[in-house]
């Protein structure tokens, strides 16, 4: 997991636009082959708008080939209710880019049939060659999109019932008055959020820092859905130093710490794009008696649907440059000791130069005299 920590709100949500930017313009999107966009509401995400806004009228980004999806919707409050998503895209971000409204998706919270509603949003998503990138929020309760506590891993779009605590953090938005807050919603599933290729989460403010703390430090657990990211292969959290509050300092530095090694060593922590040529199909296993026979075990067929749903294979393949997940963050590597360090890295390509065969003998040596003297 990629996790960024900024100073301060408006930091943090530079880096996400910023990133958004790069993205984009690295996949380089056409009408036949559009970058698929999923995007959030609420307040964490205003600024992340704003920003993009500013990138766009300053000719540095275009929307025209980007489809977006919104992660969700209220139910029964109309379309054009100043609290509804719908109006709340259309004020922060579309009005002011120059996207197509055809390519905007957003639930219809007042279909007639809402089941039918998630299930074609799905085969939407799906038909548009699947989400390049997800960008997400979290709630307090540690809620992505509005996946409530207990949501099933495996969820899909469909009908949700809020949860109290969630009804209650929005009513700041219908005057603090609970009965104006709607208590249904359609969203995406978890799964829906894990398939995309990436998926990046904004968290800033304190209020997040107690949800903040479980979906980082803690394992899995559907009572905190955000916490469902460790299992995607590209998933980056973005926070402000509020937001870190309740994680530990030595997770906080560690965090700091692979970041700055990577920027160091010339990564940005981007993902290198390879452009997708339209939706790959779930790899499928071949058992083959032919010579010469597979060393690696086929997937069994009792790997879960989770699993077998967020296969490696389906996200860009990294080809050109080598990728931060693959830089070795190892205690060896800050061993200041040649001999020692190449004993403890197997791997030659990790190797550091061979020293001098004098030079080396002679720093072993000391190693050695200096571990006589300590014992
Ligand atoms: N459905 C949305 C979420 O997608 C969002 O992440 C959350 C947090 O909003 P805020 O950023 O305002 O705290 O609000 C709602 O519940």
């Amino acid at each position: 997991m990629r996790f960024i920590i900024r100073d301060d709100e408006e930091a943090a949500c530079s880096y996400v636009a910023n990133y958004i930017v790069d993205r984009i313009k690295h996949f380089a999107p056409t009408p036949r082959l559009p970058f698929v966009l999923g995007l959030p509401t609420g307040s964490s995400p205003l600024a992340v708008y704003r920003l993009l806004v500013d990138r766009y009228k300053a000719g540095e980004v275009s929307f025209e080939n980007v489809v977006t999806f919104n992660m969700d919707e209220y139910v029964g409050i109309p379309r054009d209710h100043p609290e509804s998503y719908h109006s709340f895209m259309w004020k922060h971000f579309f009005s002011h880019v120059n996207i197509r409204p055809s390519n905007v998706n957003i639930l219809d919270g007042n279909a007639q049939n809402l089941e039918a509603e998630c299930i074609a949003y799905e085969d939407k998503i799906r038909a548009a060659g699947g989400i390049d990138l997800f960008l997400g929020g979290i709630g307090e309760d540690g809620h992505i999109a509005f996946n409530e506590p207990g949501s099933s891993l495996a969820s899909r779009t469909r009908v949700k019932t809020l949860a109290y605590d969630t009804i209650l953090a929005n009513s700041r938005f219908f005057g603090n008055d609970l009965s104006k807050v709607p208590k249904m919603a359609l969203t995406v599933g978890v799964q829906t959020v894990l398939e995309a290729r990436e998926v990046v989460a904004v968290v800033v403010g304190a209020r997040k820092a107690p949800a903040l703390q479980r979906c980082v430090e803690q394992a899995v657990n559907h009572m905190w859905t955000l916490s469902a990211l460790q299992l995607h292969p590209h998933p980056m959290l973005v926070c402000d130093e509020d937001a870190t509050l309740e994680l530990r300092v030595k997770t906080v530095k560690y965090f700091k710490n692979i970041e700055q090694v990577a920027r160091a060593q010339g990564f940005e922590q981007i993902l290198p794009s390879t452009v997708r040529t339209g939706p790959t199909p779930l790899p499928t296993t071949i058992i083959t008696d032919e010579f010469p026979p597979s060393t690696i075990p086929s997937p069994q067929p009792t790997t879960s649907r989770l699993l077998r749903a967020t296969p490696a294979a389906e996200y860009p393949v990294r080809s050109r440059s080598p990728s931060p997940d693959f830089m070795p963050d190892r205690m060896a590597s800050r061993i200041n000791e040649p001999a020692l360090l190449r004993r403890l890295t197997p791997d030659p390509e990790q190797q550091p130069q061979r020293a001098e065969p004098g030079l080396e003998s002679s720093v072993l040596m000391s190693t050695m005299t200096m571990k006589i003297v300590i014992t």
